[in-house]
């Protein structure tokens, strides 16, 4: 069972924003998480990586308290996700998945409504609508959307109280150029405002610029875990800002960036590029 414990320690002996220990789940007798442990420093931007099927989604799931573990403890802010945590919800942000959409509803009605629901002013999420590069869009019917246009309001609707911890799962699948730096300046302010953000994804690409540390998930293990700069084969490269709009305009001009790809070994597999 999953139970309630405070918040583990980070190594400098600060409460972790988010703490995992012992972590393990199956389904139908095939353990998909397995004794995994995982601890967010507040303000970090933690990285969860790995293959396809290694167990992300279903780890993210558990550390916001969608999912039950069958063995080990959770802390999510000092205390144990899931059983509907009213005290949870507006200090969180998921990103959600499309059934989770008022699909009937308009892209502004969309925003506004979780906006209202979660205690965020109705002019942060007018704001928020242009920033996420959705204000030409207000007026369309969420269904109607194209794809990545409504994993940005996914976005958006996840980050639009600034929740103090944020959960991301392939946050940049399907998005364009422009959809992904706008994304990329987003999590910057909100790292800058001292969001604690878990973010999985097979491969980290441009979002390996923010991270202050990896985790790296192979069949529910977690088989690495450090600074993202460990698992960077060239060392040369930098994995600090620039970011956003203002990497690709360097870029464009011929520097060289932190969002250029950045080739990673784990063994012999790639995990950063
Ligand atoms: N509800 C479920 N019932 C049965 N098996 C499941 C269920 N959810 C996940 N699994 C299995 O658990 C394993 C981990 O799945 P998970 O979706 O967490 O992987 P992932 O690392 O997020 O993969 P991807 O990158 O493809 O999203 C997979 O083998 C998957 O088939």
């Amino acid at each position: 069972m999953t139970a309630a414990l405070g918040a583990f320690a980070t190594r400098d002996g600060h409460a972790a924003a988010v703490s995992a220990r012992g972590i393990k789940q199956s389904f139908r007798g095939r353990e998909i998480l397995r004794d995994v442990d995982l601890v967010a420093e507040p303000g970090s931007f933690h990285g969860l990586i790995g293959p396809s099927g290694a167990g992300k989604t279903a780890l993210l799931k558990v550390l916001y308290g969608a999912r039950r573990a069958q063995a080990g403890e959770v802390s999510l802010l000092g205390r144990a996700p899931g059983g509907r945590d009213r005290a949870l919800l507006a200090r969180v942000g998921v990103q959600a998945t499309a059934s989770s959409f008022f699909s009937h509803a308009t892209v502004w009605e969309h925003l506004s409504t979780v906006a209202a629901l979660l205690g965020a002013s109705q002019a942060r999420a007018h704001q928020f609508l242009d920033q996420m590069g959705l204000g030409r869009l207000r007026d369309w019917r969420v269904e109607l959307l194209p794809v990545g246009a409504r994993r940005m309001l996914a976005l958006a609707s996840a980050m639009v109280h600034h929740p103090e911890v944020l959960f991301l799962d392939e946050p940049m699948a399907d998005l364009d150029r422009s959809e992904r730096a706008d994304l990329l300046d987003a999590l910057d302010e909100a790292r800058g405002e001292g969001t604690t953000v878990i973010c999985a994804a097979r491969l980290l690409g441009e979002l390996g610029t923010l991270c202050d540390c990896v985790s790296v998930l192979d069949d529910g293990r977690v088989v690495a875990v450090g600074p993202a700069s460990s698992f960077v084969a060239d060392s040369n490269r930098s994995l600090t800002p620039p970011l956003g709009r203002a990497a690709m305009a360097a870029r464009s001009r011929g520097r060289v960036t932190a969002l250029d790809p950045m080739p990673a070994v784990l063994g012999n597999k790639e995990v950063l590029a």
